[in-house]
């Protein structure tokens, strides 16, 4: 299997200290996710700015987006995305509208699987149309109702889809570990980097799991 990439999710809504965090975790990281209350709040001048000062990362923007998918995704793509994020309830029309702007840029789209309720049809039908991921993903809110996205982890990475497995929810030092041997081939890592008293050094001690695994 390929190296895990680390994606860290940069969920602040300042403009500034978005940018200073991708500053600090850089060396450490492979992936900058603008996660979606700070797309929303900063828009596709954020894309561009990362884009200028990090030609070499790769950019996930998580638009969420819930219709509209190629009109949506199309502006954020151009300005230099990598992947966007489209949601799995959304469905496959909309998914597959994003599917399309991806492949017409070059790039790549992820299902966002959060609250879908039948995950590994969501995921089987997505990988069909083209889509290059699927993310499993346990939400803010659900992790702060105690779930965790490491059931379903396993349960889409049995499938064996001709896909990237993204995991994201709450993923930490004492659990990196135990998702890249579940399959996890992208780790989205946001609270535990940029809660920790040193971001840079906690994105250090992440990427040293992993790469121990
Ligand atoms: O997409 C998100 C919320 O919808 C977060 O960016 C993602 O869950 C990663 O953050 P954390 O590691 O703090 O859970």
């Amino acid at each position: 299997m390929a190296r895990p990439l680390i994606q860290m999710a940069l969920d602040s809504l300042d403009f500034d200290q978005t940018v200073a965090l991708a500053e600090q975790v850089a060396p450490h990281v492979d992936i900058f996710e603008i996660g979606t209350p700070c797309i929303k709040h900063n828009g596709v001048n954020l894309v561009k700015a990362l884009r200028a000062k990090f030609p070499d990362k790769l950019l996930l923007v998580d638009l969420k987006t819930m219709d509209a998918g190629e009109y949506e995704a199309t502006p954020f793509y151009a300005a230099g995305a990598d992947i966007c994020t489209v949601l799995g309830v959304s469905g496959l029309a909309t998914c597959k509208g994003v599917i399309k702007a991806a492949n017409a840029h070059g790039a790549e789209a992820q299902i966002d699987l959060i609250n879908v309720s039948d995950k590994a049809a969501c995921a089987r039908a997505t990988a069909e149309a083209g889509a290059q991921i699927v993310g499993i993903h346990t939400g803010l809110d659900a992790q702060a109702a105690g779930d965790t996205p490491f059931g379903d982890l396993n349960d889409i990475a049995r499938l064996g889809l001709p896909v990237r497995i993204s995991v994201a929810g709450g993923i930490k030092q004492s659990t990196v570990q135990d998702v890249v041997r579940a399959g996890a081939n992208i780790i989205v890592v946001g609270a535990a980097i940029y809660g920790a008293p040193s971001p840079a050094e906690a994105a250090r001690e992440i990427r040293e799991l992993v790469d121990a695994v």
